[in-house]
């Protein structure tokens, strides 16, 4: 298990491959797990937004985390690993976090209860009834997602909870993890791709990023010359995937970072289970050039 010192740096939110049959594709994941290992990355995000949540069954979920925990033990790698178990109704959440404990999770990520638009005590609550289980939580905070924002009270509340360790901030703007740090009040990791180096700039300790599944080492490098002051070389560092960034959200995460690993090669197909789908013809057409441009610009 992890603690707030140990939560800096770059984290990545993993894709759950599929085959186009729609079943899980353990032989991908495995190649694409192996591959992001070697990278020198501060945890896996297994069950994120990225990892396609709201479809992968519970069972899946173990078997992505069995293989995640198999392939560090073999390449001798001792990453965090990290479970999304954050429902919107607390008594599912605390049991999947119960379930994720049990498999050995070094921490789980706690999304803000969507879709019922709770008030700010049942969310605390909420929290609260988590943190018992007893394995590290990273509060998730996400507004456009689930369709309530934590007041700076309710963040404050739930960052001061023994058990939390952190928040991942993807709310759109500077103001929680500017007042969060500000105040002291731990760990805040950005999940809002395009504010990376500004969030970094106004105090997060690293990202929780859908886009670090593509070079990676230039979002650690990021992170690594922000953190030794060095703001300006951490922007340039960061303007060369900003395009790249944009172009990864203009269609609903985690489709067009699919169609990449898929088009590398990387995982064989870009599946998603529907209400997903797959990018549209002109966005790959448009991120293949990107890429090809990227390419050419770093070699
Ligand atoms: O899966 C995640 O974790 C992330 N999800 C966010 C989203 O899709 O809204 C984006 C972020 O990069 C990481």
């Amino acid at each position: 298990m992890i603690g707030r010192d140990e939560l800096h740096g770059v984290l990545v939110p993993v894709v759950t491959p599929f085959l186009p049959s729609g079943e899980l594709d353990l032989a991908s994941y495995t190649r694409y797990v192996e591959k992001l290992a070697e990278h020198h990355i501060n945890g896996l995000i297994i069950n994120g937004t990225t990892g396609e949540a709201p479809t992968v069954r519970w069972d899946e979920v173990v078997q992505l985390t069995r293989a995640t925990q198999q392939i560090l033990k073999e390449k001798h790698r001792s990453i965090p690993v990290i479970i999304g178990t954050g429902t919107n109704d607390t008594l599912t959440t605390i049991q999947r976090t119960e379930q994720a404990a049990a498999l050995g999770a070094d921490a789980v990520l706690v999304v803000v209860p969507y879709y019922s638009k709770p008030s700010q005590e049942g969310i605390i609550e909420h929290f609260r009834r988590v943190t018992e289980v007893g394995v590290p939580v990273i509060a998730y905070e996400i507004p456009a997602r689930t369709g309530v924002r934590l007041t700076m009270h309710t963040a404050k509340t739930i960052m001061e909870m023994e058990g939390v360790i952190g928040m991942k901030d993807s709310s759109d703007g500077l103001e929680l993890v500017t007042e969060l740090t500000r105040q002291d009040a731990g760990a805040v990791l950005c999940g809002d791709d395009l504010y990376y180096h500004a969030k970094l700039s106004q105090g997060a300790s690293g990202g929780i990023l859908a886009s670090a599944n593509l070079y990676t080492d230039i979002f650690i490098e990021v992170h690594d010359l922000v953190q030794k002051g060095r703001v300006m070389e951490g922007k340039r560092s960061f303007d060369r995937v900003v395009p790249l960034i944009r172009k990864l959200f203009q269609e609903p995460n985690p489709a067009p970072i699919k169609w990449v690993l898929a088009n590398q090669g990387v995982i064989a197909s870009d599946h998603l289970r529907l209400p997903m789908t797959r990018i549209s013809q002109p966005l790959q057409k448009e991120l293949a050039q990107l890429l090809t441009g990227i390419e050419a610009a770093l070699n």
